[in-house]
């Protein structure tokens, strides 16, 4: 199948940061591919470097099959960035007219509107709107120019529930009649009602590029920590450290873990079980790959 964007071996450094390291990623086409990871993660590079906003240290980035620099090629894809400004004066149907006259194919405007649920403020300035209206005319617009493919860096950030829902019927929309998504999140809920496929990120690295599923699996994960000298052999454990005395077992099942911790008649004290953040949940798996080895602390 037709790749729309592709990274080959991708760094991308900020002076001393280290933003991108390396990252091979496909989007083909009819996709809608969920990017996830916490703050700094690397997302919003990745999107600025497929669109064309910025340009990679080292490797080779393609999007419609030629070079995100070339405006040719840009007018193929439409973009929301994770903050946009937009001109207050103008009313909701001229902005529509005035990003879509930048297209040679431009989408229909009542159509356009509808989707997102905006056609009833077609004539409203924009200073009018809301903060959560006005997100969602900055996403509408990202599919003005009948795009092939849309990057969207956040798109739902400060809508209520009901404003996510409208968004993302309105994504699915396009995506079901071909279109292709890139969107980033830090909304595991997010990714999972739109995308099939997710990519995670963090530190600048591709963590998991897997179905959905796959990824809640591995987020699951619960810490358990206590106090104890010795433990034995326990079941699940996909990581483990000594901190302050206290140890530490990352499990995606902490009641069996429990269970044969207090059948095997160790001494222990201070158990506590909490979930572990998405953050804490991908570091602690990647930075140990040789978990199962791990177990016994
Ligand atoms: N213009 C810049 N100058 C210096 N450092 C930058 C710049 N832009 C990004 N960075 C750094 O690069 C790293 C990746 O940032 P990026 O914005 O791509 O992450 P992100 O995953 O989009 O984060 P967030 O979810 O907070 O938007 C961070 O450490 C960030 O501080």
């Amino acid at each position: 199948m037709t790749i729309l964007a592709r990274t080959v071996d991708v760094t991308r450094r900020y002076g001393d940061v280290l933003a991108l390291d390396r990252v091979s990623l496909d989007i083909r086409a009819g996709e809608l591919v969920g990017l996830l990871g916490p703050n700094g993660a690397g997302k919003s590079t990745l999107i600025n470097l497929f669109v064309g906003l910025r340009r990679q240290t080292s490797g080779t980035v393609e999007l419609l099959g030629g070079s995100p620099q070339d405006p040719l090629v840009r007018r193929g894809i439409g973009v929301t960035p994770q903050e946009t400004g937009l001109p207050e004066s103008l009313r909701v149907g001229e902005i529509v007219d005035f990003v879509s006259s930048h297209f040679p194919e431009k989408t229909n405007k009542g159509e356009l509107l509808a989707r997102f649920g905006l056609d009833d403020l077609v004539k409203r300035q924009i200073g009018g709107l809301s903060g959560g209206q006005k997100r969602r005319l900055a996403v509408t617009l990202a599919f003005a120019g009948n795009p092939r493919m849309v990057f969207l860096d956040e798109p739902t950030t400060g809508l209520d529930v009901e404003a996510r829902r409208t968004l993302w019927d309105g994504i699915k929309d396009f995506h079901d009649g071909g279109g292709t998504v890139l969107l980033t999140s830090h909304y595991l809920e997010e990714v999972e009602a739109l995308a099939k496929r997710v990519v995670v990120v963090g530190h600048g690295r591709v963590l998991a590029d897997d179905t959905v599923q796959a990824v809640r699996d591995m987020v699951g994960v619960r810490r358990v920590s206590l106090v104890a000298e010795n433990l034995p052999e326990l079941p699940g454990v996909l990581a483990s450290d000594r901190e302050d005395g206290r140890i530490h077992l990352v499990t995606t099942d902490p009641d069996r873990l429990v269970v044969e911790l207090v059948r095997s008649g160790t001494p222990f004290s201070g158990l506590e079980i909490r979930p572990t953040s998405l953050e804490e949940a991908f570091l602690t798996i990647t930075s140990n790959s040789t978990v199962k080895e791990s177990s016994h602390v």
